[in-house]
């Protein structure tokens, strides 16, 4: 495939930074509001924002059970916090019962870093990746549990949170906890985008 399309999930998030990063890589880059829309689409990116009003609102536009179907039919589909919520198979966060699209065999816990005022930013290295990713969290989530199945790409590097596994891939699914779109870094998507053209990335190590 030498042009895919890659649609943004867009009825709610930071949908336009991930348009434009995907547009400055080249890639045919589309927001997905109705199922038509995600029917063009090769590959999808579900962007950071608030996941229990994404729920609310994919339900309400008949977007889930189709965004459901094509997870787990194969699309590569890379979801950033708020959209790393929506791909675990499993969520804590000590409230909800909160409903997920699932794929990704991980637990996360929502806000693990705190609230509002722990949002923060840090540098960390980034599996297959040359040099450190600047990486920005706001109301982050982490992953506590990853099944055999995934591969962590990233962890926090110091601070209290240090070592907590904030990237994940399994086969066609990626996520990160934090928010590549913000910036002029390119590499994450670069990577998502080569996983949606050849139905794999940069060499990625295995670790539990
Ligand atoms: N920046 C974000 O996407 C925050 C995610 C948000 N805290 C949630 O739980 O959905």
């Amino acid at each position: 495939m030498t042009s895919p399309t890659i649609g943004v999930f867009a009825l709610q998030g930071d949908v336009r930074e991930h348009l434009r990063a995907l547009t400055t890589l080249g890639v045919d880059a589309i927001g997905v509001r109705r199922p038509e829309e995600l029917e063009r689409c090769h590959g999808l990116i579900i962007p950071g924002g608030e996941s229990t009003t994404m729920f609310k609102l994919a339900r309400a536009f008949d977007l889930f059970e189709p965004l459901q179907k094509r997870i787990a039919g194969g699309m590569p589909t890379f979801g950033t916090c708020a959209g790393m919520i929506m791909l675990a198979d499993r969520i804590v966060d000590g409230t909800s019962d909160q409903e997920t699209l699932g794929g990704l065999d991980i637990t996360v816990r929502r806000n693990a870093f705190g609230r509002q005022v722990d949002s923060f930013e840090g540098d960390l290295a980034f599996e297959g990746l040359d040099g450190p990713v600047h990486a920005v969290f706001i109301r982050a989530p982490w992953v506590e549990q990853v099944g055999a199945e995934v591969e962590v790409l990233a962890r926090v590097a110091s601070g209290p949170a240090a070592g907590r596994i904030v990237a994940v891939r399994q086969g066609s699914l990626m996520a990160t906890s934090f928010h590549p779109e913000v910036g002029s870094d390119t590499r994450i998507h670069q990577a998502f985008v080569d996983l949606v053209s050849t139905g794999d990335t940069v060499v990625v190590g295995k670790e539990r």
